[in-house]
């Protein structure tokens, strides 16, 4: 049970999971926003505290797509269509074997995300400005996607709608446990 405090309520900006939504299903929680919001940081908490299964999507890319990326060219809609139903793939195992889990993902479109939605699945939207995420990015190291990049996944971000059950996280607000209890209690966990 989640201790939800007034701290964690400002974290969470939207939240459009209905009522009932995991009443026959568990959550599949799809972290999702531009590359250094934060999504690897907030799972790695998620994870720890509540063991749920993982998947880091970088992880299902193939390596033509990850030295595309390192190289400083984006990834096109056609580099990422056979990325996304891996993934997808993955989230149908475990909605199978009925298992609660994280997923880190982009998923910066909303034709990614279509690939990604099942019952169950709530994206959970790290939301920052351009510079607050640079401010976050710039700090980290030893990973292949490079500052540079993030203009492009800011130029193809759309932003999760009313239409689409999704928690607006925002960042830069909280510590990454606090932003991590924040999403746990939006979503009852
Ligand atoms: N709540 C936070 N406050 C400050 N820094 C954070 C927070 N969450 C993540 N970071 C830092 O921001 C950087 C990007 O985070 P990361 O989890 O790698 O992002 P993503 O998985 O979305 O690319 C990392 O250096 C991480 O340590
Ligand atoms: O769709 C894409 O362009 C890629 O998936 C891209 O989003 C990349 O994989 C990550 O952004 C880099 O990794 P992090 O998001 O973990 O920084």
């Amino acid at each position: 049970m989640t201790i939800a405090t007034e701290a964690h309520a400002n974290i969470i900006t939207a939240n459009t999971i209905p009522a009932d939504y995991f009443a026959n299903t568990k959550p599949i929680i799809v972290l999702m926003g531009v590359c250094g919001c934060g999504k690897s940081t907030v799972a790695a908490h998620l994870t720890d505290r509540y063991g749920l299964k993982y998947a880091e999507a970088d992880d299902f890319h193939p390596q033509a797509n990850i030295d595309k990326m390192a190289s400083g060219i984006p990834l096109t809609d056609e580099d990422r269509w056979p990325w996304l139903d891996t993934l997808a793939a993955w989230i149908d195992e475990r909605i199978a074997a009925g298992e609660a889990a994280v997923v880190t993902c982009s998923a910066l479109k909303k034709v990614y995300r279509d690939k990604l939605r099942r019952p169950g699945v709530v994206f959970v939207y790290m939301q920052g400005t351009f510079d607050e995420v640079m401010e976050r990015l710039s700090h980290r190291e030893g990973h292949f996607m490079k500052p540079s990049m993030l203009q492009s996944q800011f130029d193809i971000l759309e932003e999760p709608g009313d239409d689409e059950v999704h928690v607006n996280v925002h960042i830069g607000l909280a510590d990454p446990d606090q932003e991590a209890m924040a999403v746990a209690g939006a979503l009852n966990l």
